[in-house]
């Protein structure tokens, strides 16, 4: 039976090896982590993330061939196939600072691989890293082993919070990178007969390790380059009565362009985008490639100016002030369907009116009490390292609540603001929420979920993003 084990029980491990011991009862997974709480969350009925469908993918095959433990040593040498998925933060000290990624999560997985290997064994790295980081990896494994033969893989991951379930059943690929040795074409065929059992063969596309390792940063740079581009054009559509929705539905209908990922927003966030768009800048200038590095630049720069213009716009539509007033904020996680608040757009929302003293009433359907603590008081890049190395929670944050309904945090507000797109917030009873709130009352769309013409007919001063502006927004200061 081949053994397979994970480092790392996160948001790629689990679900992605969850699903490997579905589609592949004839192999034995064991994912491992050096978090205990993790482990036990995973060994429960509350796992420690939500993923649609996830919980029944993890009821079917924990306790037949899929394991979840902290004995990391003894699954690691027991192991044919190593994944390796733990942690590659933004560096925020040393060189690098700021932009390069930090290995040391990574490092001491490829050393603890080589003190406890007694068998050959394939290492595949399935968190995002830098190129050229399989060559130092298999320096670490060689210089430390006692003669051990280790192939390095590279099969980067392309699962997108809130449907990883779904896009593991049905990934549009399987990249696989490996050395052109005969060797690293056997660990390459190694590989490709696990994901063989569920994906058809034409979806797996092996490569040398480079172009794997660049992949998985240029599919996040493109990515994040449609919705800066996008987002661009909405502050262009507001000053000139265009909407964003039109014109992002007819360049989509051109083949070409396609209409995925046009949705206009308050900004990107999530663990990736940032990260892998600030690791692939380091590169760039370390090769002396500083035109390339600006150009990348920019779609942080652009995302970075949508958070301040919708702050900018909650500010200066509401009297250029909210000191003291209650702002409801529907919406804490980075995109729906997930309770994941990783580089949320939304703690930089929050962060900027609290600056300008409002009280903030937060509600979100999936996001805890503490976690919106922590991340409003967390230093930027610290969300991640394993949790159990993280600042400890505050217990509170001046001028914040956190609340369990939508109607609680409306209630007597003077604005809403509407940062995660979650299917319940486009149903919501706007005439009761508008009749128990302050008057003006506004709603900042940043999300383009809400009906306007409806809400505006209820008696909102609505601000959706890209759309042609209220009446009552024309001119004021930070817009024009
Ligand atoms: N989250 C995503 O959607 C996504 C998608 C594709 C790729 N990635 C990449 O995958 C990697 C993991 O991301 P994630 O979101 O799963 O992170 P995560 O923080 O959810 O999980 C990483 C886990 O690794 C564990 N860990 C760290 N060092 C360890 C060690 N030495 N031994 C054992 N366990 C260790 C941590 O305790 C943590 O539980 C990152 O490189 C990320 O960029 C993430
Ligand atoms: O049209 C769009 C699409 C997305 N977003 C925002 O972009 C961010 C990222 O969304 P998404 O890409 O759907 O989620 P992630 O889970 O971050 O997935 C991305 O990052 C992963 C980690 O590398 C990759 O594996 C995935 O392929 C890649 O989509 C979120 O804040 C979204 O709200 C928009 O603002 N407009």
């Amino acid at each position: 039976m081949v053994k397979i084990c994970c480092i790392g029980a996160g948001y790629v491990g689990g679900p992605t090896m969850a699903v490997i011991a579905l589609k592949c009862p004839s192999i034995e997974v064991a994912v491992v982590d050096i978090s205990v709480a993790r482990i036990a969350a995973w060994n429960s009925d509350h796992l420690p993330i939500y993923e649609p469908g996830l919980d029944e993918v993890v009821k079917q095959c924990r306790g037949k061939n899929l394991f979840f433990s902290t004995n990391v040593e003894k699954h690691v040498s027991e192991a044919d196939i190593i994944f390796v998925s733990v942690n590659t933060p933004t560096k925020t000290r040393g060189l690098g600072a700021g932009k390069a990624a930090d290995l040391t999560y990574w490092e001491s997985a490829a050393r603890m691989i080589a003190n406890v290997s007694e068998t050959d064994k394939i290492v595949v790295e399935k968190s995002t890293v830098p190129v050229k980081t399989a060559e130092a990896i298999e320096k670490i494994l060689t210089h430390n082993s006692k003669g051990i033969k280790f192939q390095i893989l590279s099969n980067p991951e392309f699962l997108a919070e809130g449907t990883a379930i779904k896009d593991l059943f049905s990934p549009d690929r399987v990249l696989i990178g490996g050395r052109e040795t005969p060797d690293g074409q056997r660990a390459i065929k190694a590989l490709k007969d696990v994901y063989a059992h569920w994906v058809p063969e034409e979806r797996i596309i092996c490569t040398n390790l480079w172009s794997a390792e660049l992949s998985k940063l240029a599919a996040n740079a493109f990515l994040a380059q449609r919705i800066s581009s996008i987002n661009a054009m909405s502050a262009l559509c507001e000053a000139t009565g265009a909407d964003v929705s039109q014109v992002s539905h007819a360049i989509g209908k051109d083949t070409r362009i396609c209409p995925k990922f046009l949705n206009s927003s308050i900004g990107f966030g999530g663990s990736c985008f940032q990260k892998d768009i600030l690791n692939l800048v380091y590169i760039c200038e370390c090769n002396g490639l500083t035109d390339v590095a600006n150009y990348w630049k920019q779609i942080i720069k652009v995302n970075d100016y949508q958070k301040n213009r919708f702050v900018n716009c909650v500010v200066s539509s509401m009297f250029n002030t909210v000191s003291g007033k209650k702002i409801a904020i529907l919406g804490f996680a980075f995109k729906k369907d997930t309770g994941d608040t990783r580089e949320t757009p939304a703690i930089d929302v929050c962060k900027g009116l609290i600056g300008d003293k409002a009280r903030l009433s937060i509600y979100d359907p999936q996001v805890t009490k503490d976690q919106v603590l922590k991340d409003l008081s967390m230093d930027k890049f610290d969300w991640d390292h394993p949790v159990h190395l993280q600042p400890l929670s505050p217990s509170s944050v001046n001028q914040v609540t956190i609340v369990w309904d939508a109607y609680e945090a409306t209630k007597d507000a003077h604005g809403i603001c509407i940062l995660t797109e979650w299917d319940e917030f486009k149903t919501l009873d706007y005439q009761r929420i508008f009749d128990r709130m302050r008057k003006p009352a506004f709603v900042f769309d940043g999300r383009n979920v809400v009906n306007v013409e409806k809400l505006r007919e209820i008696g909102f001063i609505v601000y959706s993003i890209g759309k042609p502006l209220d009446p009552w927004l024309k001119g004021m200061p930070a817009l024009a």
